[in-house]
């Protein structure tokens, strides 16, 4: 599989070594069919980019070298910000790009109209003439901003369209969707992505565990991306196994060994039961606690002495009050004897908020009661189909959760499917090309039309170390400087526009695959360091761009300059129309 070698980036790339994709599938027949078709009637009108023949094909090379921007016309989730992911498998894609002899006899199977010659071309195709440019992965982005230029032959950078918005768009929305999750839990609560199970298919989860991770989550319960990336894993149990348990006699190997191996407790069951028993006698339980579920309390028991440095405790199988939190309390406080201290309690049903604050005021009693420190501080996780809106609604009302475990909200995307990047044409031999809509009176606003020509973009920073708004620019014009005045304006609508001085000026596109230039790449982080740049960005961000409620939308300008050529051109392509 072509993934599996590791590839170089022609001149200045081949001293660094790529790896393959993280899915094998991401190979240079992932893409669209039509992407074929036009590389092939690029080629028969000589547009593909041959150099090593005549002068003719030379001149005709020039021609066929193209730059397309990647960017995503609205920030998904009703919000103002999205996270830039999917760059690093990009790369990896590119360093890997390269036809196998059965991908060559399965396009010439499914393409027998082609010229034989066409597939020596693809036999010869790699990556090592294109260059990546791309904002920072991790970073915030907004409409409009190409996250990535990239430039080579058209017949090539063609064929990359559709791997490359594939690897961007989901990347880029589930780590929009972990981020807005972090943000709405808030800086101290441990975030858990639950997601496999519910996720669409192995890639999907995959992903959304890499992806959750960068975007603000703490740990993740799928084992592979922890051997994968390295993510921290993590894990309670589930209803089948406190189930699966019918009786205390159940429990062959009753004996604990104390924490500091100082002594052993032979029955561990009966300390356990012992516990139960003051519990439910305790002045401050006042009779609340009645009988319990033993089946449960077998559960638990036994899980203590698998785990007895790390017990925790699923508690809603049967009753939450009345049976689930007396049952770990008893547990707790028995490895309490022996020198443990319990980790915590999974609710995963029923008022959160409510249960929550009920168990917290058990162990805070517990605590005081039995003069067992901390026994307060117990972790309390919940799940059970948790999003965005059902955080905040727990934080409206007030809750003792120390950690969410989400699932199926945050890794499919529920509230929506695609973050829509595209791929569009902006220069073709030197020649801008702007994209109309359909119904070109539609483009008042700009949401359909293209913004052409190879660009250079600015994120400008004010006075309180915001960034203020991000402004594209021609190639040919000069950079903008902290202290200098420069006017933005909006890319279409002409009353818009604002003068700024930036106190700090930051390029945002940077060479990631140069190429056959030589200019100096920027080596990939780690996942990391892509996680730290993600949560530092959302931290520098005005907070009204990522308030839940009607947040503000940041500005996306352009230069003077850019605005009067994106105009002229706009006009020159746009027809006139005729009344009758
Ligand atoms: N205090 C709360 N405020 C708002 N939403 C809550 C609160 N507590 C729980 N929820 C949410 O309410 C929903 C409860 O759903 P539902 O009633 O179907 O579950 P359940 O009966 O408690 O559990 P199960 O999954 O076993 O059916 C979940 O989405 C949960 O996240
Ligand atoms: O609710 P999510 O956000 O998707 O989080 C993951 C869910 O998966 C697990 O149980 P599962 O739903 O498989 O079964 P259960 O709810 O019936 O226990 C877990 O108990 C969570 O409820
Ligand atoms: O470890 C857990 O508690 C867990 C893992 C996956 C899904 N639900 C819960
Ligand atoms: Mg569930």
């Amino acid at each position: 599989m072509a993934a599996a070698a590791a590839g170089s980036g022609g001149a200045n790339g081949s001293a660094h070594q790529v790896g393959a994709p993280t899915n094998p599938m991401a190979t240079a027949l992932l893409t669209d069919q039509y992407q074929f078709s036009m590389a092939y009637a690029y080629w028969k009108a000589g547009k593909h980019a041959d150099r090593a023949v005549s002068t003719y094909y030379l001149l005709e090379f020039n021609t066929s070298n193209c730059r397309f921007d990647l960017y995503f016309r609205k920030n998904p989730f009703g919000g103002e910000f999205t996270v830039f992911a999917g760059l690093e498998e990009c790369i990896k894609f590119v360093a890997n790009f390269k036809f196998t002899e059965d991908d060559i006899s399965f396009l010439q199977s499914v393409m027998p109209m082609c010229e034989d010659a066409f597939f020596d071309y693809l036999r010869k195709t790699d990556c090592s003439d294109v260059e990546v440019y791309s904002i920072p992965e991790g970073s915030v982005v907004f409409p409009k901003v190409p996250l990535m230029r990239v430039e080579g032959p058209v017949a090539v950078v063609q064929l990359l369209e559709t791997p490359f918005v594939n690897l961007i768009n989901y990347a880029s929305l589930v780590t929009t969707n972990a981020a807005r999750h972090r943000h709405v839990a808030g800086k101290s609560k441990v975030l858990l992505e639950f997601g496999l199970r519910r996720a669409q298919g192995p890639d999907g989860a995959i992903s959304a565990s890499k992806y959750c991770f960068m975007g603000g989550f703490d740990a993740t319960s799928n084992v592979l991306a922890g051997n994968l990336f390295g993510i921290p894993l993590r894990g309670t149990h589930s209803h089948a196994y406190v189930s699966s348990y019918m009786s205390l006699d159940e429990i062959p190997d009753k004996s604990l060994k104390s924490k500091d191996g100082s002594r052993v407790c032979k029955d561990f069951v009966s300390l356990v039961t012992e516990w139960l028993q003051k519990i439910q006698l305790a002045d401050s339980s006042c009779g609340v606690f009645g009988e319990t579920n033993q089946s449960e309390l077998a559960a638990f028991a036994s899980y203590a002495l698998a785990f007895p440095t790390n017990f925790l405790a699923l508690v809603d199988t049967y009753d939450v009050m009345r049976s689930g939190i007396p049952n770990f309390c008893a547990v707790a406080l028995a490895l309490h004897d022996l020198g443990y201290k319990a980790s915590g309690i999974r609710l995963d049903s029923g008022d959160l908020a409510y249960l929550s604050i009920e168990a917290r005021k058990v162990f805070r009693t517990i605590e005081k009661e039995f003069n067992v420190p901390a026994f307060g501080k117990m972790i309390i996780t919940a799940s059970n189909d948790l999003n965005e809106e059902t955080i905040d609604a727990l934080n409206k009302q007030g809750h003792e959760v120390d950690a969410f475990g989400i699932g199926t909200y945050l890794v499919t995307c529920y509230s929506q499917a695609a973050l829509g990047c595209v791929f569009k044409l902006v220069e073709i031999n030197s020649r801008p090309r702007i994209k109309l809509s359909e119904d070109v009176a539609k483009c008042h606003d700009g949401f359909q039309v293209s913004i052409p020509c190879k660009k250079r973009c600015f994120r400008l920073y004010g006075k309180e170390g915001y960034p203020l708004v991000d402004i594209m620019m021609r190639e040919s014009e000069p950079s903008p400087k902290a202290g200098e005045r420069i006017l933005c304006r909006h890319p279409f609508l002409e009353s818009k526009r604002a003068y700024v001085v930036p106190q700090h000026v930051e390029e945002l596109l940077l060479c990631y695959w140069p190429g056959t230039s030589n200019k100096p790449r920027v080596e990939l982080p780690s996942l990391e360091e892509i996680r730290g740049r993600c949560m530092q960005q959302l931290e520098k961000l005005r907070p009204d761009h990522i308030r839940r409620l009607n947040p503000t939308p940041y500005k996306v300008s352009v230069s003077a300059k850019l605005y009067e050529f994106i105009h002229s051109l706009w006009l020159n392509e746009a027809p006139v129309g005729e009344l009758q």
